[in-house]
């Protein structure tokens, strides 16, 4: 038995050695025994054995021509691997195939700086191979003497890298990637390499920054470890090296089959792609990886991960910071010089590169490389939109004429598209999901709920009556279930199946005539010829659409799938069988559409996105532009589209932060709101100088704002006066306030900060011309004086609202300033939204609102929009003072009559004061008047 077992293995070895796939060699040995001959005739004759070819996988690329690939394989062995690559018949590019089971295999060999392999030596080694498996017993030993012997033959292939690097780069750059120059950043990277120097890489999304750390594999012949954060991107990366003939692989801290982890570390592959974690269990490996092939590089991606002040911080990508010490010439004797980090990223404030450097103890010769962060072909808008359920039909419309697919609306049926059987309870998978129940499936209601859910912070702070209860029980139900937790992912980064996360290179000769360099992505770029990009044909790429909560991916790909998109859902609590199949399916082009969550984001590079879509509000802007950059990574013209509701005060989505973290993301949420908000700056300008650049074109000629213009400008120096005047004579008076009233009312409230609410409740007060303007119209005015320094949030945490306005010394100046002088505004998206849109109260939301408005108040008590609205019973203990609740409930009813008739305090000439709301100051009414208000200066 044992026996047989052993023989077993080793026909196995033998067979994948000569490429058939790892499902067909085990099903010929079932079939056919432990015998090599008839297990290969078995597999490349199926029919001789009646039997139909077999059933490789669906990812499998045999599948149209079988026979054919594999006889060929049969007869030249591995380096028919090569070959029929060559020949047309590619071996890589199914997503699926590298989740198979490991294959203890080497099907091609590189190194290669424009001296790639020699064929006898290929041969040779792999004879060595072979003789290694026929040596071995058993398969792990046989796993490792291949290992060995492929690694003694890629160590002789280490290079020397001269003067002539640059000629070196162009062959392996032209050989493997199809490409004629490196750009400029991109030398910059390699020679600052080249000099062992620390670099840190800040270039824009899709610039290719993967080429600055990939290169020095081939260069060199030593592995290149690369630390990503995300197993979409390593395993995305990992396959498109496989289809440009270079071998990589990436470990997780989930493998379970150590053979790929073993084989990365005894060299078998270029580029090593490693989790955070993972490296960190690694380092002693890997220091014996360093002496033996060598290590050319250790580069970390998505660099912005490392800081705090990033957007997308991971506590591992810190501890990096060992690897400085641990592979320097000082700790490793056998090393000529430190293995250089090079960090990249495409989203790095100062803030954030400046903690990169510190975090990583990179040298203090670290060299920068900068390019800009403009991508002149991305097309931004902004729209409002409530981003809920009953906003899809609206929204959508224009995504499913692009499709032009015409489904028959609610025939859920109808859907043919590619049917899973999943097992998870909440979710379907946006392929229309048969397999939900119907209880489970998510019904028109569970949108609604979606929508309360996902409300703004000022809703919570509204407490009237039921709505207290409705908005504690959806903000319980607001919970990190619903969301893709940002500080969960890294920890789900090994979810996917990382068991043989192996990718054998093999030249695609499809793959050689790809792109050609992407001038288009040169910030240089012309205005001229960014128009022109608008008159070029592109082709009807795949959207992705990003959503904040996971039931919102389902939902929303459910509901495209209604009109015959093929859209599917991609959330990290999916199974991992779907994942797959949608990464798979996305890069095959057959899916149109890809509504996920964050998870989906970070260096996926598919060059024909056409349209990226954000339906909700972003967490930052650096997660806005990190997605948004999945689009147009071919030059050509692609749209990012963010829809918001711009009436409602974007909130921070739950997840784990210490207090320290929610207040950088509540300073990054703000930054993203004003994105959005504003409308009279160049959405591409907006974004670039927010990363701190310099941007040197005046405006980008394709988004929003620069296609419709700013709107129209207003004087609003009347309204400036009396926000300033007013916030001036509060803050004024809680700083010097009389000091007669009661204690507590000094202590409870004047010694309070000014909130933003009395402060606009007293314009409304006071200035019947400003009873029914919206709270969030002052809200962009103040977002603008706050621009201007006129005033200060007092509050310790920056939010998107201004919640404690203070006047700065330069608001004060302004309001010495000459009444007559102008104060033109460009007014931003709340502004102009809160003055057109008519707001109904219809919705209990929206009622719990506005009772503070004078104007609202007096319309509801009038009864105007109450209609049909039921009263509110007291409940029986309320009237029965038999019961203790009932006495109580009574005392306490006493009590408020008898406090609110005392409310009204006269006090100090012109201020009158309620226990209610102490700070309300009552000025008079025009504004020429209310000089009379100016504070007293210290
Ligand atoms: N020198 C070059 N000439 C032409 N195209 C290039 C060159 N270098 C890289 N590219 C192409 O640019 C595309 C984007 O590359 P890559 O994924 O490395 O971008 P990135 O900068 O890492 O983006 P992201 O920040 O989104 O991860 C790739 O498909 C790559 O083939
Ligand atoms: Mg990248």
């Amino acid at each position: 038995m044992e026996k047989n077992n052993v023989s077993s293995d080793h026909v196995i070895a033998e067979l994948i050695e000569m490429g058939f796939e790892f499902s067909q060699v085990i099903e010929a040995v079932e079939s056919v025994g432990p015998t090599l001959d008839k297990a290969v005739d078995f597999i490349i004759n199926p029919s001789s054995h009646h039997k139909k070819p077999s059933n490789v996988s669906t990812s499998s690329l045999g599948d149209s021509k079988p026979s054919f690939a594999l006889s060929s394989r049969r007869v030249l062995g591995k380096k028919a691997v090569t070959s029929s690559v060559s020949s047309g018949r590619t071996k890589q590019s199914s997503i699926m195939e590298h989740f198979q089971p490991p294959r203890p295999k080497r099907s091609r060999i590189e190194g290669d700086a424009g001296t790639s392999v020699s064929e006898p030596e290929a041969v040779s080694r792999s004879k060595e191979e072979k003789t290694a498996c026929h040596s071995c017993t058993d398969s792990s030993n046989l796993v490792r003497a291949m290992d060995s012997a492929v690694f003694a033959a890629e160590n002789l292939q280490v290079l020397e890298i001269g003067a002539d690097w640059e000629v070196k780069a162009s062959n392996v750059l032209r050989k493997h990637f199809g490409f004629s120059t490196l750009k400029s950043f991109q030398k910059e990277a390699l020679e600052s390499w080249l000099a062992n120097q620390d670099s840190l890489v800040l270039a824009a999304t899709g610039s290719g920054k993967s080429l600055c750390f990939q290169l020095p594999a081939l260069l060199t012949g030593k592995v290149v470890v690369v630390i990503s954060p995300l197993i979409s991107l390593m395993h995305d990366q990992c396959l498109k090296l496989a289809k440009h003939g270079i071998s990589a692989c990436f470990l997780g801290s989930g493998q379970t089959d150590t053979s790929v982890e073993q084989k990365a570390m005894n060299g078998m592959y270029s580029i090593v792609y490693v989790c955070p974690e993972t490296v960190l269990r690694l380092i002693g490996p890997l220091q014996r990886l360093a002496e033996n092939r060598g290590i050319a590089l250790f580069a970390i991606d998505e660099a912005h991960c490392v800081s705090k002040w990033g957007h997308d911080f991971r506590p591992d990508y810190r501890r990096l910071s060992v690897l400085k010490d641990s592979f320097s010439k000082c700790n490793l004797k056998f090393l000529k010089s430190n293995i250089p980090l090079m960090a990249l990223t495409a989203t790095a404030t100062f803030r954030v590169r400046d903690d990169i450097l510190k975090s990583l103890r990179m040298s203090m010769e670290t060299k920068i490389v900068l390019t800009s962060f403009f991508r002149p072909n991305l097309r931004f808008a902004v729209k409002h939109s409530k981003t809920s359920a009953s906003s899809y039909e609206k929204d959508f419309q224009e995504l499913v004429d692009l499709y032009k697919t015409h489904r028959i609306v609610g025939k859920r049926k109808q859907n043919n598209v590619v049917k899973d059987s999943v097992d998870q309870s909440d979710c379907s998978m946006g392929y229309v999901n048969d397999s939900l129940s119907d209880s489970e499936e998510t019904s028109p209601s569970d949108l609604e709920d979606f929508e309360d859910e996902y409300s703004d912070g000022n809703d919570a702070e509204v407490s009237l009556g039921n709505r207290k209860g409705v908005a504690s029980r959806k903000k319980k139900q607001l919970s990190v279930e619903f969301l893709e937790d940002e500080l969960d992912v890294p920890q789900s980064v090994d979810d996917l199946d990382v068991a043989c996360g192996e990718f054998n290179g093999g030249i695609s000769s499809e793959n050689m005539d790809m792109r050609k360099p992407s001038e288009t992505n040169d910030p240089s770029i012309n205005p001229q010829d960014r128009l022109k990009l608008l008159e070029e044909p592109s082709d009807r790429g795949p959207t992705i659409v990003y959503v904040p909560t996971r039931k919102e991916t389902v939902a929303l790909a459910k509901y495209l799938c209604m009109f015959g998109i093929k859209a599917a859902a991609y959330n990290a609590k999916l199974p991992k069988s779907h994942l797959r199949k949608v990464h798979k399916e996305f890069h095959e082009n057959s899916l149109e559409v890809v509504v996920a969550t964050i998870a989906f984001g970070m260096g996926i590079d598919k060059s024909n996105v056409r349209k990226i879509i954000h339906y909700g509000w972003p967490q930052s802007l650096e997660a806005y532009y990190q997605e948004a950059g999945r689009a147009g990574r071919d030059g050509k013209l692609a749209d990012c589209v963010l829809y918001a509701n711009l009436l409602r005060i974007p909130t921070l989505l739950p997840s784990k932060r210490s207090e320290e973290q929610t207040k950088q993301a509540y300073k990054m949420l703000s930054d993203c709101f004003r994105f959005g908000m504003g409308n009279s700056a160049c959405r591409a300008k907006t974004l670039v100088q927010y990363f701190g650049e310099d941007f040197g074109h005046e405006k980008c000629l394709l988004c929003d704002v620069c296609v419709a213009g700013p709107p129209e400008p207003q004087n609003l120096k009347i309204e400036a006066d009396i926000f300033l005047r007013i916030l001036a004579a509060q803050c004024e008076h809680m700083r010097y306030g009389d000091r007669s009233y009661d204690d507590d009312i000094c202590r409870g409230k004047l010694t309070e900060k000014l909130d933003f609410r009395t402060l606009v409740s007293t314009i409304r007060e006071q200035f019947s011309k400003f009873a029914a303007t919206d709270r969030l119209w002052w809200q962009g005015l103040a977002r603008i004086l706050q621009d201007k320094g006129y005033i200060r949030e007092g509050a310790d945490m920056i939010r998107p609202s201004i919640k404690f306005p203070e006047v700065t010394e330069s608001g004060l100046k302004f309001l010495q300033s000459d009444p007559e002088t102008a104060f033109y505004i460009y007014p931003e998206a709340d502004m102009l939204l809160s003055t057109t849109i008519q707001k109904s109260f219809s919705t209990f939301s929206e009622w719990g609102k506005g009772w503070a408005d004078p104007e609202i108040r007096r319309q509801r008590l009038k009864g105007k929009c109450r209609k049909g609205r039921r009263k509110k019973r007291p409940s029986k203990h309320q009237k029965d003072l038999k019961t203790v609740r009932g006495r109580l409930s009574a005392n306490y009813r006493n009590r408020s009559l008898k406090s609110s008739s005392s409310e009204s305090i006269k006090a100090n000439g012109s201020m009158t004061y309620n226990s209610k709301n102490a700070n309300h100051v009552i000025v008079k009414e025009t504004a020429s008047d209310i000089s009379a208000w100016i504070p007293r200066t210290n």
